[in-house]
């Protein structure tokens, strides 16, 4: 039995941080960071049977042609992914009222639609990139046990970088989800993503204090590529939801709208209408799905 202090139900039943019951989420679920987003989706949908707001997570739960969709805001951060796939994976694969771990245990899939900035110059403000792996820089994942695979993106990466004498910040790890298979057969350009701790030094920004993400590195993790894969974009949710989201058994898909291009130094002078196109091609998707 999983006890009160590990899986916490509000008086009502619901999950503590999310204030959602089981029947309330869709098994296709669309993360986004901006709370302000979940509603630009929602109002897409052909009906909308749930609506909860608790802190920076405004659930939508509803369908569109005829498929089931829930869309979730989980703010700003890896720490708060960690919150919306433990709990979102809770209402589907453990009984609450034993508060044990189900037999048969559900997949989902999580389809992040976000905003991100581009980390090559070649790649323009206004295009959309999947990711099909993370560069977790964000220091989540090592606090799980079976969420630190090595992967062999690491180990080039780390190669890269002079076997270490290149000093980047955190220990380097790659993680790659199962992509549902429309967005893995999809156009979508893509690239790793590297998922930051934090919006400004944890991404080279400095403004009056100087990023030891400095430009030097940055240049050196531009650089980087292993057979079609380069370091594409930088973000804050992809590591967790890929590395978390593939522990517990469950589909990912990161796209991102590059907002920011990072080696240009330039950013979008109208971001809402890249995400406004963003969400379509998304729930073009989401709809799509070959997949449960
Ligand atoms: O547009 P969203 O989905 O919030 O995503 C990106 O934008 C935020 C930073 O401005 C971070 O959450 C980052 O991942
Ligand atoms: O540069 C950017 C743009 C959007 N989101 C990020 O995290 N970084």
């Amino acid at each position: 039995m999983i006890q009160a202090s590990e899986l916490i139900l509000r008086p009502s039943g619901a999950i503590y941080h999310l204030n959602l019951h089981p029947e309330q989420v869709a098994k296709t679920i669309i993360t986004v960071g901006d709370p302000e987003r979940v509603k630009l989706i929602s109002d897409k949908f052909d009906k909308v049977t749930t609506r909860v707001e608790a802190r920076e997570f405004v659930t939508h739960t509803g369908e569109l042609d005829g498929v089931p969709l829930t869309v979730v805001s989980t703010g700003i951060g890896t720490d708060n992914i960690d919150i919306v796939l433990n709990e979102l994976d809770a209402l589907f694969n453990i009984d609450l009222d034993k508060r044990e771990v189900k037999d048969d245990l559900a997949k989902l899939t999580f389809i992040r639609l976000g905003t991100s900035g581009s980390f090559q110059p070649d790649l323009p403000l206004g295009s959309f990139l999947m990711s099909e792996a993370a560069l977790a820089a964000d220091g989540l994942l090592p606090f799980y046990l079976d969420a630190s695979v090595p992967d062999p993106l690491a180990y080039s990466l780390h190669a890269h970088l002079d076997r270490g004498e290149v000093k980047f910040p955190v220990p380097i790890l790659v993680v790659r989800p199962t992509l549902p298979s429309i967005f893995a057969e999809s156009d979508l350009p893509r690239g790793v993503t590297l998922t930051a701790s934090g919006f400004y030094g944890p991404q080279g920004r400095s403004l009056r204090l100087r990023a030891g993400l400095h430009a030097g590195l940055l240049e050196r993790l531009r650089n980087w590529q292993e057979g079609d894969l380069r370091l594409t974009n930088i973000e804050m949710e992809t590591s967790g939801i890929y590395g978390l989201a593939t522990a517990l058994g469950h589909r990912a898909v990161s796209v991102s709208a590059l907002i920011a291009n990072r080696a240009l130094g330039t950013f979008h002078e109208r971001p809402g209408e890249v995400v406004e196109k963003l969400i379509e091609r998304g729930l073009e998707l989401a709809t799509n799905m070959r997949e449960g």
